[in-house]
């Protein structure tokens, strides 16, 4: 395949992937609005964390719902767990790398508060030890995967909600995962102020 072939093949995969995603999880991704927005309006946060590519998209949800995402409103309660330096690397090195959400998590969770906990395997421990974590401290989950889900389809609750992309790769699932914190976002500002923009 010449490099514009290869080049083109991309967009037309994501536009099968943003397809079948959008058949898949449209209605998964409005349950997660719900419970999301029912856990701010109850002065409940969210906890966000992921590794890599994914650690990116936890604090890029997180920092809009801070800040804001399309309009002006009140400043959401969320944080990233992934984003704290001193935090990372003394949990890690003093209890190892698969425990550096699930210490925050516990440090952090109460009851009603909501974990996103995004991996596009399934498989990442640190991820999966925080999803534990948040199940100890009551908490509900909304867990972004792809690849068939891994171990988090025996991990997670019936009440959490699991949002799978349905790919094996990682940046395709990746590109899709953006899409759905966006969505989600749009979700909450439209039961917030309204759904015109
Ligand atoms: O962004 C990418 C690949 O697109 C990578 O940084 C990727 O996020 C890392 O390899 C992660 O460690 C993968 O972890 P996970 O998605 O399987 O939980
Ligand atoms: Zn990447």
């Amino acid at each position: 395949m010449d490099m514009t072939s290869r080049m083109a093949s991309h967009f037309d995969d994501a536009i099968d992937t943003f397809k079948a995603s959008s058949q898949a999880l449209a209605q998964p991704l409005s349950n997660a609005v719900d419970l999301l927005f029912s856990a701010l309006a109850n002065n409940n946060k969210i906890l966000a964390c992921g590794n890599g590519g994914s650690a990116a998209d936890a604090q890029h949800f997180i920092a809009e719902l801070v800040g804001r995402f399309e309009r002006d409103r009140l400043p959401l309660a969320g944080v990233a767990l992934n984003t704290d330096t001193s935090i990372l690397t003394a949990v890690g090195n003093d209890y190892g790398f698969d425990a550096v959400f699930e210490r925050q998590v516990a440090a952090l969770g109460q009851p009603g508060d909501v974990l996103v906990a995004i991996s596009t395997s399934g498989n990442s421990p640190n991820v999966l030890r925080s999803i534990e974590a948040a199940h100890e401290r009551e908490m509900s989950v909304i867990a972004l995967s792809g690849k068939g889900g891994g171990k988090l389809n025996e991990l997670l609750y019936e009440t959490d909600i699991h949002l799978c992309v349905p790919h094996d790769r990682t940046m395709r699932i990746q590109e899709v995962h953006i899409l759905l914190l966006h969505a989600l976002c749009d979700g909450i500002d439209a039961l917030l102020l309204g759904d015109t923009l």
